[in-house]
């Protein structure tokens, strides 16, 4: 239980909740008066119509997609009618029920077109072509103004022919200021050569400024947050370093399975489907040096140093699991080797971190579903109060559920006795931005990639250096030579990763808990 609680009150600080980013970010909404079309290629599948739909309907309501400009396609192999789409996607559309918002609702479903075809036939992007051009005649927009987004909702596997043909079919001309973009699902390859061999092969299609590598861990709000906490805050800048921090941990947790992705999953498993792509990420903003500006290229710059500046992974600092029950999948093999729990430490080899752990934790099917960061400070020298065993000042950044920040600290316990007890600083968002609606990752990615802004995409090499980091671990676990520990569904994971936290240094505070605070 939380012993004591400290409210931050930031209304009292002089944050501007209005403020943006300087000139050379576009943050305002801007109508654009060109012409957009999305085309949504796997429109049939899970993710068009669990994340990507669902995003294109809280921009329109939003009114970042005006429906003088926008059309919407669908596009997949699946024999579908517009209406056949719309009625699919429909149900994943929230709304509340008021009149007002269910005409929204039919008036963004009417502005979706779907044309079926294979995704290497020179027929169905040529139909594809004719759909978007009549659309874009049909608004008047004059040839090389207008704008094209293709969203990959596909496996990749397609990708090269689908970008072929689209290269061949389906480009606009862009001398008048349009464009067309390409935004491409993770996960970008298996290792380090097959995802350099997708690079080398989309990369002889569209140039590096017309491809966005999607994770959309960059698109939560708390991780667009790290930059802006880290290097916007007096506090933060002399403690970030190895002489202030211990360890920080970046953990990824769900409390349910493979769910139906049991044959997708058991070729990728939890490094390449969560550590190496989400989990990098993070750390990387966690990690990287200031940048010289917040130009996307001066970002991603910084990402890539930190990238390349970390160390070959020790088998020793590995923990592998896997959870009963995972083989009873009929899609997966009944040999299968796959993790679907991962502890993986990566150190860090440059003057701030030498010597920090970065412990990147992801599984399935544990106890609990939360993502955070949890970066743990050495002990206070000289221990007055004697009270270094109750708990080490930790900063966590809760991505979610429950968005928050707070900080673990030791304070006084009230009353008459000069006691200690451990308490927190706490900026839950839920309660101190009570009307303010976070949006979901995919819907701001999206908005980026139509203003064009690539900060938020992995870059080629950011890929590359990934790949490079976990590649040697991930082939000696495809042979076989490391095998995953099994766990309990519902569990912590192994036991052997809580040993391996301690080891590398982690001190667990003992009968402390964190609870969201709640308006009531
Ligand atoms: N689903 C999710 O939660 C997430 C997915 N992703 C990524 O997004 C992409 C799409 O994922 P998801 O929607 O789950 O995938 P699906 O398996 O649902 O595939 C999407 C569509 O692609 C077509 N398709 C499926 N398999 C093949 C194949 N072997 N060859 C050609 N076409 C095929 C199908 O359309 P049709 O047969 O009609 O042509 C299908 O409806 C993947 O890269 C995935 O890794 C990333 C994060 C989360
Ligand atoms: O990319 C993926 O992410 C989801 C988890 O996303 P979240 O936003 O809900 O945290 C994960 O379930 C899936 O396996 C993975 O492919």
């Amino acid at each position: 239980m939380s012993t004591g609680s400290i409210v931050l009150d930031t209304s009292l600080s002089n944050v501007s909740l209005g403020s943006s980013f300087p000139e050379d970010r576009d943050t305002e909404i801007k109508h654009e008066v060109k012409c957009l079309s999305i085309i949504v290629l796997g429109a049939s599948g899970d993710l068009a119509k669990k994340k990507t739909f669902p995003a294109l309907f809280h921009l329109f309501q939003q009114g970042f997609l005006q429906e003088n400009d926008v059309h919407i396609f669908g596009y997949a192999r699946t024999k579908l009618s517009d209406d056949d789409l719309r009625e699919r996607i429909r149900g994943y559309l929230s709304h509340k029920s008021s009149s007002g918002q269910t005409e929204v609702l039919s008036r963004f479903l009417q502005l979706i077109k779907y044309v079926s075809g294979s995704y290497d036939s020179e027929d169905g992007f040529q139909l594809l072509n004719k759909e978007i051009s009549e659309h874009e005649i049909s608004k008047n927009s004059q040839p090389g103004t207008s704008r094209r987004l293709f969203y990959l909702a596909l496996p990749p596997s397609v990708y090269p022919s689908v970008c072929r043909m689209i290269r061949r079919y389906c480009m606009n001309q862009s001398d008048l200021g349009g464009w067309t973009r390409i935004v491409v699902e993770k996960p970008f390859g298996k290792d380090l050569k097959s995802a350099e061999d997708l690079s080398a092969q989309l990369g002889e299609l569209f140039d590096e400024q017309q491809l966005y590598r999607i994770d959309h861990y960059l698109g939560k709000e708390l991780v667009q947050n790290l930059l802006v906490v880290r290097f916007a805050n007096r506090f933060f800048l002399p403690l970030w370093n190895r002489d202030n921090i211990d360890n920080i941990q970046i953990v990824f947790r769900e409390d349910f399975g493979t769910e139906g992705r049991g044959g997708y999953f058991d070729e990728y498993g939890i490094i390449r489907d969560i550590i190496q792509n989400h989990l990098l990420q993070v750390l990387c903003l966690v990690a990287m040096e200031k940048p010289v500006s917040l130009k996307p290229e001066h970002i991603r710059d910084e990402k890539v140093k930190v990238l390349q500046s970390v160390l070959p992974i020790k088998l020793e600092e590995v923990v592998l699991g896997q959870y009963e029950g995972y083989k009873d999948d009929p899609t997966v093999s009944d040999s299968s080797n796959t993790p679907t729990f991962a502890t993986v430490i990566l150190r860090i080899d440059n003057e701030r971190w030498e010597g920090v752990p970065f412990i990147l934790k992801a599984g399935k099917a544990l106890n609990s579903r939360k993502a955070e960061i949890r970066v743990q400070f050495k002990d206070v020298p000289g221990d007055i109060f004697k009270c270094k065993k109750q708990g080490r000042n930790e900063l966590v950044i809760r991505l979610q559920p429950s968005e928050a920040m707070y900080m673990k600290l030791t304070v006084k316990k009230p009353g008459l006795e000069m006691s200690t007890i451990q308490s927190e600083l706490d900026l839950s968002y839920g309660l101190r931005y009570q009307d303010v609606k976070i949006p979901e990752a995919y819907e701001r990615l999206i908005l980026d990639t139509i203003r064009g802004d690539q900060q938020h995409f992995v870059r080629r090499d950011e890929l590359r250096v990934a790949w490079e980091i976990f590649t040697p671990l991930l082939h000696r676990i495809d042979a076989g030579q490391l095998k995953p520990i099994s766990y309990k569904p519902g569990s912590r994971g192994p036991a052997e990763a809580d040993e391996l936290l301690a080891k590398a240094g982690y001190v667990q505070t003992h009968g402390y808990i964190w609870i969201p605070p709640t308006l009531d």
